[in-house]
């Protein structure tokens, strides 16, 4: 966490409410200050006015008039200063928790696929919303109080020196051991904090994949084994944070008791220094206020060094992530310029290994040839590394060692963002829609698409009869809560997303082997109608579906085994025939 870089980017643009809060905290405390001393002149006068014996309630009013104003007025202006530092800390706090998380957001947008890969989405949920709000809150109490109980404690300890130097010199003396003392135990529960909301996020994961997997939890009648997981690591975040709690509680405690100790030693101090007639009893009444009030600023500076240290371990964990540089950058380097663009793919000698399995090398030097307007289907028994070179297409990796070229230019050289926006459309076997209408979610391939291209991509991909038959059309809803999709509707919808970036390069991995036999069909026509002048890369399991390919690759153990046609590939007796008689 740099305290530098949060002031500068986060609390300099910001800095007038900022400003104006710390001077009504300010105001806030030194107001605080002044009651004691304004208590002490109406003791004194009231004093004066027993030991005179006055006798009408009129001139009793009188005297009092005066002390009474004064503390009316302090009371006012407490009052207006705590209204304006709470209302404007609160609009400072929103403001920054606003920014962390969207700078947070952007950053979890940037990262690597790899880094997805490795991270539960849970977790990462759990930095943009719980880690920011602790950080909101222990930043705005910090302030609020931080500034209120720190200027009382010193602003009361001037005013005790005022009245007894003796007694407030002794008094400091104590203040540093309870601070050093303090700063100890603070390292020591940060620790312990950092781990219980390490904890916490992972219990968050494990509860967000459940939740997002229901269906497959209750078929299998997995929700006892599911809750029993959560209840563990719930169980280890909670012990953690009783133990943190004891800890904050045994040191709060203890601080109260030391305390509580001093103000016994101010009074019995203060009664001898009456008895001796340095101070008068109204000067002892303003001490005792005094003393009391460094005794509640300081019990709430150390309430506040656990909100602090909650707050400083969120702010780490948001900032660790908001700090972290991708190793492909999302945009940035060559367009090839559309009319030049012929959709040459190219992988050379093409070796991997995914970044979270170091010892497994899943590509062991694949080497193809994917010319433009070809259609290449790649085929091969399951874990060979089929969706792994589409992957590497899309540049969600890049390769351990070789090349893979787009019309003899490096990928790396590329603008990424070109080539997954504008070059390459890619459509999986389960296509995720998202929640909108339906014109929206195939806007998503091109958000500047006019409706008349929305509807003509979705003649394209099979699917504007489907879409016109619901009652709202396009703007029917769909995706999370709204109308659910059959696979194939789904898939064509996607299709229909695909298309509308007109891509020079089309890769189906898989695309229609979750369908059944009429859904496929219709995919397949829809399919089959947009790959031509394209540069298309197939992946299937159902070799009928690939038999038309120009070239058929067949893969095993991360390598290209054969090359060819299906007639030739068929006529060698390889894989391939192999593959096509057990189908
Ligand atoms: N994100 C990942 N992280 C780690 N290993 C992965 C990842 N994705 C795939 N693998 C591994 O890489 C190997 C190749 O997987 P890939 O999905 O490319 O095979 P495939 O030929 O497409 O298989 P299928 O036909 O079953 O889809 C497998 O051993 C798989 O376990």
């Amino acid at each position: 966490f740099s305290w530098s870089e949060f002031f500068w980017e986060y609390l300099l643009p910001e800095i007038m409410p900022l400003g104006f809060a710390i001077v009504s905290a300010l105001i806030g405390a030194v107001v605080n200050m002044r009651i004691p001393s304004a208590l002490g002149d109406l003791i004194n006068i009231l004093n004066e006015q027993a030991t005179a014996g006055l006798s009408t309630a009129a001139e009793y009013m009188t005297g009092l008039r005066g002390p009474v104003m004064q503390l009316v007025s302090l009371y006012l202006c407490q009052g207006l200063a705590t209204f304006a530092y709470i209302s404007l800390l609160s609009h400072l706090g929103e403001k920054v928790a606003c920014k962390m998380r969207k700078n947070l957001f952007e950053s979890l947008l940037r990262q690597d696929v790899a880094f997805h890969d490795q991270r539960k989405t849970g977790e990462l949920i759990d930095r943009l919303t719980s880690d920011v709000q602790d950080f909101k809150s222990s930043f705005k109490l910090c302030i609020s109080q931080g500034i209120r109980s720190t200027t009382q404690t010193i602003g009361c300890i001037c005013s005790l020196y005022s009245t007894s130097a003796k007694l407030t010199l002794a008094l400091a003396a104590t203040i540093p051991i309870i601070v050093l003392i303090g700063s100890f135990v603070g390292v020591a529960l940060r620790q312990l904090s950092k781990s219980a909301q390490a904890h916490a996020a992972e219990a968050t994961g494990k509860a967000n994949e459940v939740v997002a997997n229901f269906r497959t939890v209750r078929a299998f009648a997995n929700e006892p084994l599911e809750g029993q997981s959560y209840e563990v690591l719930i169980q280890k975040s909670c012990k953690i944070n009783q133990f943190l709690g004891i800890g904050i509680g045994a040191f709060q405690g203890i601080t109260n008791i030391a305390l509580n100790g001093i103000v016994l030693g101010v009074i019995y101090a203060g009664g001898y220094l009456m008895s001796t007639n340095e101070i008068n009893p109204g000067q002892l009444m303003s001490f005792l206020v005094s003393a009391q009030m460094i005794q509640r600023s300081l019990a709430s500076l150390s309430v506040l060094s656990g909100s602090a240290v909650r707050g400083i371990t969120a702010g780490s964990r948001v900032f660790e992530y908001i700090h972290l540089q991708p190793s492909i950058p999302i945009t940035g380097g060559r367009k090839i310029p559309y009319h030049c663009l012929l959709g040459h793919l190219r992988f050379e000698d093409v070796h991997f290994t995914y970044p979270q399995r170091p010892d497994h090398e899943v590509l062991k030097g694949v080497t193809l040839d994917i010319k433009p307007c070809q259609t290449v289907a790649l085929c091969g028994l399951s874990g060979a590394g089929k969706s792994t070179i589409a992957s590497l297409a899309e540049r969600f990796y890049d390769p351990t060692s070789g090349n893979i070229t787009l019309d003899g230019v490096d990928i790396t050289q590329l603008d990424p963002s070109w080539l997954r926006g504008r070059t390459i459309g890619y459509i999986n076997q389960e296509p995720v829609l998202f929640s909108g209408s339906v014109e929206d979610n195939i806007r998503y391939g091109r958000p500047d698409a006019t409706k008349d291209e929305v509807v003509s991509a979705a003649k394209l991909a099979n699917a504007d009869s489907f879409i016109t038959n619901f009652p709202s059309g396009y703007a029917t809803v769909v995706g999370e809560r709204g109308l659910a999709l059959s696979g194939g509707q789904k898939q064509r919808i996607a299709i229909a997303r695909a298309l509308l970036k007109n891509p020079s390069i089309l890769i189906l991995d898989e695309a229609t082997s979750a369908l059944d036999a009429e859904s496929e069909r219709l995919v397949q026509e829809a399919l089959d109608r947009v790959m031509v002048d394209r540069t298309v890369l197939i992946i299937a399991h159902r070799l009928s579906t690939i038999k038309n390919a120009d070239v058929i690759a067949v893969m095993k153990h991360g390598k290209v085994v054969e090359v060819g046609n299906h007639k030739e590939l068929k006529k060698k007796g390889g894989i391939y025939s192999e593959l096509i008689k057990l189908q």
